[in-house]
Formats: structure tokens, C-alpha cells, sequence
């Protein structure tokens, strides 16, 4: 890639189109802008951008299909979705989607600039096949057991070129673990090359894999290498190896039987030595027993295996990762890092979380930007956050929660754990109650299924700043 960056806007206001060009024209960017994703789309076929930017709301195809489109036939760009707040619904459906991040209009115009010089960096960090290993950065952060358990796996695993099988939800942090076994390996100096099979079209996948010779097909206008190629003497991560077509299964298992195989249209063979982490958040085991997955390679790659826990299982990690992420986002906008009060720490440490580690991260990119203060309340927090959702209730977190308390307190050598236990239960029970009712003690009681008597009892010792006074 030359130095200087390509970056397109698409969207259908003038003015928008106006400032942002005027921002991001620099030395080192040049920009194209326009009015309709379909122009867009003809431009990004004959020359892909480094990163694309577009407005959600527009006249024909609006800019989440846009985004879905050019995933498809661009998994590595990284894409912005600028966007209302009063859009922020579309905005978090975006990054399910799979955008790299997005712009909440009005935006500022240096934050524009960082957020698209950050995406920059990270298309050619993706492009880059051979990375030096101090230049990864594979910091994992966790105290919580399960993952003490992953780092332990990585440093048995430092000196050996071993197949891995990570499993674990989307967001949980696969690809960052299979980054740091590759960091801590023999293979290290060499390429880390990672390749997600829900992201390539099924007709592409083979010749992404394994490359093809010039007129293979159409469009095939020169000889590619695959992403095996590009691995060569290092380590190549399949990730969601579970969405991989049953005849690239078969072709995969091939090729780690023989460690050499054709490209697509070839006809000489191509030996390569490539280490294999795979990664799924599905259920391997079942999808072998539905025949969706061949049972042979499945034994292939599963020969170690390392499971990353939903962030909702290791709350104790919440605060470190938040106060980390915070401050990484701070310093790509260049802004001062925001600190989270004790409220809204513990309140982050109760959600549950099912984008795992990955929503985390973006709401602290969110809070960096749209927090107003340089303390972050429970009030700044996204709409959607800002509530322990009564469906995170009945998930039955709490009791995971709880679960996992007690055995951190028996770990740590606690005793009586009712005696501690029961009076946080009961003061909490209590507290929603009195929320509830508006602070009726009355009512209170009823709701809880005590006696009056009871209730008053009970405050006096568990909240007795509340227990004075009548309804
Ligand atoms: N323990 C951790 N410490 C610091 N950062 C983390 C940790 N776990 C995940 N992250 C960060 O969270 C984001 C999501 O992680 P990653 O992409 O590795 O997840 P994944 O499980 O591979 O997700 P997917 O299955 O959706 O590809 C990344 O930006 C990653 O750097």
C-alpha cells in the first residue's frame, strides 16, 4: 500500500460532504465523495478505499446495506457509519453488523479526523502479513479464573506449534488469544494471518484459502496467493470455522494430511508449514452430529482447546477492561481519558453484556465521545445501558453472578458465607421494593411477602437510615 490513504464519503447532504472533505483532505489522505451508495459501490469495484464513511440515512440503498455490501466483498475495510443520536439504534445494529465504528452527528471535526486516522491504521495493520512480534499488541486483561486458566494455556503451549481450538461467543476475545499464542510461539517472526469464514462469500472461499492461477475464472486476472501462502512458517487463524462449506472442509482436512496443495486452476502442487488456530462460537460437537461439520476434521483441529467465558461469567474483569479501554479510546481521539464513578463502574460490572468483551470496548469509545463530563455517570451511559434490563434478571445472571461470588469468597478463605450473604440479599430486596412503592413501607412489605413487623425489623438492622418514620 502507498503511503498516502484513500477514503470515501458517501453521503446524500452537501454540507456534510463539504466539511468532511475539507477535514479530511490531507497530505496523506486523499478523499472522494458521494451523494448515492451506488456511485460509491462503482468507485469502490474499480479502486477499493482504505475506509469507507457513510451517512445511515440516504435516498435508494441506505448505509447499512451499503456497509453489509462491502463487507462482502471487502471483509478488511474498515467502515463508519455517521449517524443521529436519535438513530442510535441503527447505530448499535451497526455494529452487529460489523462496523468498525461510528460518527454521531453533529460530529467534531478533529474527532472526525482521529476516528478516521485511527480506521487507517488499522486497514494496513490488517494488510500487513508479516508483523514484527514486539508490534502486536496482545495485551490480555484478566484476573478472573477462567482466565488465569487461558494464560496458563498460552505459556504450556510457548514452545510447541500445536493446532488450537478457541471456542467461546462472539466478542469474547478469539482472535486476540490466537494473536498472543502466535506472539508467543517459535513462529513468531513470522506472518499471523487471520481469516473469518462468515465473512467471505462461499464461492470465493477456496481461492481465498488457497490462492488461484491466472484465468481460474473470470475476474481471475493475475495468480493471487491464499491466505495459506501468506502464512507460510507462520500461523493461520480460521475464525467461525463452523460456517466453513462442506467442500472446503473436505479441501482443509487435505491439505493438513499432505501439507501441500493446488491453487484453484493450478496444476503444481504448493507445500507450505502453517500452524492452525481455529475459532468458533458454535457448538462443534453438535453441528458433527447434524453432519453440518466433518467429524474427521473436527478431531484434526481439535486437539487443544481453550474457552473464553462470556464477560457476563468474569464481572470481575469489567472495571480493568473499562478503565483500559477508556483510556485506548482517549488516546485515538487524542482526549483527555474519561474516569468512571464507583456508581457507574459497578453498574457496568452487572450488566450482561452479549456483545462480550468487544461491547465493552465500544461503549468506552461511545462514553469517550459523548459523555459530556470528565466523570462518567450512570446517566451518560447509552439508553440501552442505562437500566439493569429485567430480561438480564430473568436470564438468571444474578445467580451466575452469585454463583461466582462464592466461590471467589471461598477461594480467598471466607467462612459463613450466609452471614454475609443473606443480608446483602435482603437489603437489595428490600431497596426495590421501597423503589417501587415510592417508599411506602406498607405496600413494601406486601410486595416482599413480609409482615409489616417484619419489614420494620428488618430495617432497623440492614438500612437503618430508613427505618424512622412512617409511610
Ligand atoms: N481480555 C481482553 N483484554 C483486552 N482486550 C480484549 C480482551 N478480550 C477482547 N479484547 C478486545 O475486544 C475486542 C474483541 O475481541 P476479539 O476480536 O478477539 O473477539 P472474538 O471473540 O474474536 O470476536 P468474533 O468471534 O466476533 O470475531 C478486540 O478489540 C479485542 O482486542
Amino acid at each position: 500500500m502507498s503511503d498516502t490513504a484513500r477514503v470515501y464519503i458517501v453521503d446524500d447532504d452537501r454540507a456534510i460532504r463539504w466539511v468532511l472533505e475539507r477535514t479530511l483532505a490531507q497530505p496523506d489522505i486523499e478523499v472522494a465523495c458521494f451523494e448515492r451508495a451506488d456511485q460509491a459501490e462503482i468507485a469502490m469495484d474499480r479502486q477499493p478505499p482504505d475506509v469507507l464513511l457513510t451517512d445511515i440515512r440516504m435516498p435508494g440503498i441506505d448505509g447499512l446495506d451499503l456497509m453489509a455490501r462491502t463487507r462482502e466483498r471487502h471483509p478488511d475495510m474498515p467502515v463508519i457509519v455517521m449517524t443521529a443520536h436519535s438513530d442510535l439504534d441503527s447505530a448499535v445494529a451497526s455494529y452487529q453488523g460489523g462496523a468498525f465504528e461510528y460518527l454521531p452527528k453533529p460530529f467534531d471535526v478533529d474527532d472526525a479526523l482521529a476516528l478516521v486516522r485511527r480506521a487507517i491504521a488499522h486497514a494496513r495493520e490488517r494488510r500487513t502479513p508479516a508483523r514484527e512480534p514486539e508490534g502486536i499488541d496482545t495485551e490480555i486483561i484478566g484476573e478472573a479464573p477462567a482466565m488465569q486458566e487461558v494464560f496458563r494455556a498460552i505459556g504450556r503451549l510457548s514452545q510447541s506449534h500445536i493446532t488450537v481450538m478457541i471456542n467461546g461467543e462472539s466478542g469474547t476475545g478469539k482472535e486476540r488469544v490466537a494473536q498472543a499464542l502466535h506472539q508467543h510461539s517459535p513462529r513468531a517472526r513470522a506472518p499471523f494471518i487471520a481469516l473469518n469464514m462468515a465473512a467471505i462469500p462461499r464461492d470465493l472461499m477456496e481461492s481465498e484459502l488457497f490462492g488461484h492461477e491466472k484465468g481460474a475464472f473470470t475476474g481471475a486476472t493475475s495468480q493471487r496467493r491464499g491466505r495459506f501462502e501468506q502464512a507460510d512458517g507462520g500461523t493461520l487463524f480460521l475464525d467461525e470455522i463452523g460456517d466453513m462449506p462442506a467442500e472446503t472442509q473436505t479441501r482443509l482436512l487435505r491439505v493438513l494430511a499432505d501439507g501441500e496443495f493446488y491453487r484453484v486452476g493450478g496444476h503444481t502442487s504448493v507445500k507450505v508449514d502453517v500452524r492452525i488456530i481455529a475459532a468458533t462460537h458454535q457448538n462443534l460437537e453438535q453441528l458433527v452430529s447434524e453432519g453440518r461439520f466433518r467429524e474427521d476434521l473436527y478431531h484434526r483441529l481439535n486437539v487443544i482447546r481453550i474457552h473464553l467465558p462470556r464477560l457476563a461469567e468474569r464481572r470481575e474483569d469489567i472495571p480493568r477492561l473499562a478503565r483500559h479501554f477508556l483510556a485506548e479510546a482517549a488516546k485515538e481521539l487524542s482526549a483527555e481519558p474519561k474516569l468512571l464513578t464507583e456508581e457507574a463502574e459497578a453498574h457496568l460490572a452487572r450488566l450482561s453484556w452479549p456483545g462480550n468483551v468487544r461491547q465493552l470496548e465500544n461503549t468506552c469509545r461511545w462514553l469517550t465521545v459523548m459523555a459530556s463530563g470528565r466523570e462518567i455517570l450512570v446517566d451518560d451511559l447509552p439508553p440501552e445501558l442505562r437500566e439493569i434490563g429485567s430480561a438480564e434478571m430473568a436470564a438468571g445472571d444474578w445467580r451466575g453472578a452469585f454463583r461466582e461470588w462464592a466461590d471467589r469468597a471461598l477461594a480467598a478463605g471466607h467462612t459463613h458465607l450466609l452471614e454475609e450473604a443473606v443480608p446483602d440479599f435482603e437489603r437489595i430486596l428490600i431497596e426495590t421494593a421501597l423503589k417501587h412503592t415510592g417508599g411506602r413501607k406498607g405496600e413494601a412489605a406486601e410486595l416482599l411477602g413480609w409482615g409489616r413487623n417484619t419489614l420494620t425489623r428488618k430495617l432497623k438492622v440492614l438500612l437503618p437510615a430508613l427505618a424512622d418514620g412512617s409511610d
